[in-house]
């Protein structure tokens, strides 16, 4: 951290023929102890404190006489590019509360008080306690428990012992990408000294980990098969998430040992490949998606995720329910995945999509000769496709009365007749239902029968809206933007700041379906490296135009920039219910400066 970083900037400066009513009043306005004091050209000549008006008092001065004789010509400064750790051994050594932020040609960028000092080291100590819980983590078998504050310092000591016995390299960066923590084997790996790496950034010591990716967008990969310093290592990265933000990641590279682990993956790929064909003559579709590919900061959702992880294991039925778009098809396919049944089918029945009178042949086949124009030999429904594994049966809500009655006999029995025969055939199938829709509604009103919803709400996951977990949009965009490209052969490396409003203030009826929709679309118009506002559907562009009333003020731009940036603020203080950190990460700008426009803005 730098002292650019920790500051009050913008402070007003007086100057030496400025009166001591003038500064007294600056003072009490502002809020501050002390002003710098500036000569004709700006540059830094005194300061002016409480204690100099305190001394003009006693000494019985007339408010009107100038600051001039009262000011103070030794004053402590600071260059606005000082670490840290200079700033904070200056801090201790002098008495000084406030100093001076200068540039090298003296001119005055801010004020640096022992507050702003305090504030940075909560922030500092905040990040600790987040690397801490991330290598913790990362750590398969160790146990950590982070207790009281004063256990910090014990507790890095005992971090870095347990990462230094680990045989693999461990590295752990801020939210910058800069690397904060580094064990042993890393250091080795990239034949480097721990004083060389740190705090440099990611990327400029370990080419091609994707740390940086995994600080975009949230998602955790493990076990990938890279080539990193021209050896082959299995490498997994995992977010530091907190409070909804991502701080920071942690990477952990496999390098010894590779070749070994290699021959046993390369013969399960093959056992992959030849299982996937099997169950495409089974007609199932093999589900690939796994919960490391929903991507999620909220925590609300992450702890969704965690739970249907969970419920993943048992056997229950599984409801999931939530707006269109919000992910349920999603979810279905993770659980299905991380089953003791991943083995098997995961087959998928739209129930809103097949008509009436075929549902039932569709569910339950038909036995050869069942009907007219029936497939000679009878056919598979997909109860019978589905035995061993999972059926999904999505938009539950639209499913006819008297097919419910049928289910809620499999689901009893777990056996069931196909349409033209006396036969029962027992299946062994895990039931997980979709639905956009209310069905307690629904049930209330007949629509759907009770029974069937309490049988199939054994567990049930509400899907949040994307419009409640707006810090979910920009994680998304990159992740949409790296498939996006792969598919149509661009480049696009992000979206704008102008686009990343919209999307962020946007509603999303869609979800997020609608938001891929939105990518997909800019993707094929964009021109340049980045997404422009140009390249949004029509709908969403006309959100950019805020309403302003300066049209009969005439055009001027510095007043429609301000108006914008106030209703922005505005915005961002609502959504965030007033939770100032929030605002100011969610506007991409520091928590000062976002004081200051508050207080500029009169918004307080
Ligand atoms: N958290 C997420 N991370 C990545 N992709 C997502 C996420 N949520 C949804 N998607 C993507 O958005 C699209 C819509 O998701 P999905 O089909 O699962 O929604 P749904 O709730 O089942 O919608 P519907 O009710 O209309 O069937 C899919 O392309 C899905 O891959």
């Amino acid at each position: 951290m730098l002292m650019g970083d920790m500051m009050t900037r913008e402070v007003p400066c007086l100057h030496p023929h400025d009166t001591l009513r003038q500064g007294v009043t600056v003072l009490r306005r502002n809020k501050l102890d002390a002003l710098p004091v500036v000569d004709e050209e700006g540059c830094l000549i005194g300061i002016f404190t409480k204690s100099n008006v305190l001394d003009a008092f006693l000494a019985g001065v007339d408010l009107r006489e100038t600051i001039a004789g009262y000011f103070n010509p030794q004053v402590v400064t600071v260059e606005v590019n000082t670490p840290y750790e200079v700033i904070e051994q200056r801090a201790k050594q002098t008495s000084v509360g406030t100093g001076v932020v200068i540039d090298d040609e003296r001119k005055v960028l801010g004020i640096f008080t022992k507050i702003d000092m305090i504030l940075a080291l909560f922030h500092e100590t905040e990040q600790m306690a987040g690397k801490l819980n991330a290598v913790y983590q990362a750590m398969p078998n160790g146990l950590i428990v982070v207790e009281e504050l004063e256990a910090t310092k014990r507790l890095y000591e005992t971090l870095l012992t347990v990462m230094n016995i680990a045989y693999e390299a461990i590295v752990v960066v801020d939210s910058q990408g800069k690397i904060t923590l580094i064990n042993e084997a890393a250091c080795s790996f990239f034949g480097k000294k721990e004083k060389d790496i740190l705090h440099r950034p990611i990327e400029e010591v370990i080419e091609n980990i994707r740390l940086r990716r995994t600080l975009k967008t949230g998602l955790a990969e493990t076990n990938e098969i890279q080539v990193i310093q021209g050896k082959t290592c299995i490498v997994s990265r995992s977010p530091i998430v907190r409070q909804g933000k991502i701080i920071g990641a942690v990477g952990k590279i496999v390098y010894q040992k590779i070749e070994e682990a290699k021959d046993v993956a390369e013969r399960l790929a093959q056992m992959d490949r030849e299982l996937q064909l099997y169950k495409e003559k089974v007609g199932s579709i093999p589900a690939s998606v796994t919960f490391n590919q929903i991507v999620t900061v909220n925590p609300a959702m992450r702890r969704l995720k965690k739970e249907a992880e969970m419920a993943a294991r048992g056997n229950s039925t599984i409801l999931l329910t939530g707006a269109s778009g919000t992910g349920k098809g999603l979810f279905a396919e993770a659980i299905h995945q991380a089953s003791p049944r991943r083995k098997g089918p995961f087959v998928k029945v739209n129930c809103a999509a097949v008509p009436d009178n075929l549902l039932e042949s569709e569910f339950f086949g038909y036995a050869n000769g069942a009907f007219t124009g029936a497939q000679r030999g009878g056919k598979l429904g997909k109860f019978a496709l589905a035995h061993g594994g999972t059926l999904f049966l999505d938009e539950i809500g639209d499913m006819s009365l008297n097919l419910q009655s049928k289910l809620l006999r499999v689901l009893e029995d777990k056996s069931f007749e196909p349409v033209g025969s006396n036969e029962s055939l027992n299946v062994d199938v895990r039931i997980i239902a979709a639905t956009n829709q209310d069905l307690l509604k629904k049930a209330e009103v007949g629509e759907f029968r009770s029974d069937l919803y309490y049988r199939l709400n054994v567990i049930n996951f509400h899907l949040i809206p994307l419009q409640r977990r707006s810090e979910d949009v920009i994680p998304l965009v990159h992740v949409f933007l790296e498939r996006l490209n792969q598919d149509f052969g661009k480049k696009i490396k992000g979206v704008s700041i102008a686009v990343q409003r919209v999307l962020h203030f946007h509603r999303w009826p869609g979800n997020v379906r609608e938001l891929r929709n939105v990518l997909e679309r800019a993707v094929n118009f964009a021109e340049g490296d980045f997404l422009e506002i140009e390249d949004l559907p029509f709908y969403l562009r006309e959100q950019t135009i805020e309403p302003t009333t300066d049209y009969e003020k005439g055009w001027n731009l510095e007043i429609a920039r301000r108006n914008l940036d106030k209703n922005t603020i505005k915005k961002a203080l609502t959504e965030t219910k007033g939770n100032k950190s929030e605002a100011a990460r969610m506007l991409g700008i520091s928590r000062s400066w976002l004081y200051e426009k508050i207080q500029r803005f009169d918004l307080t």
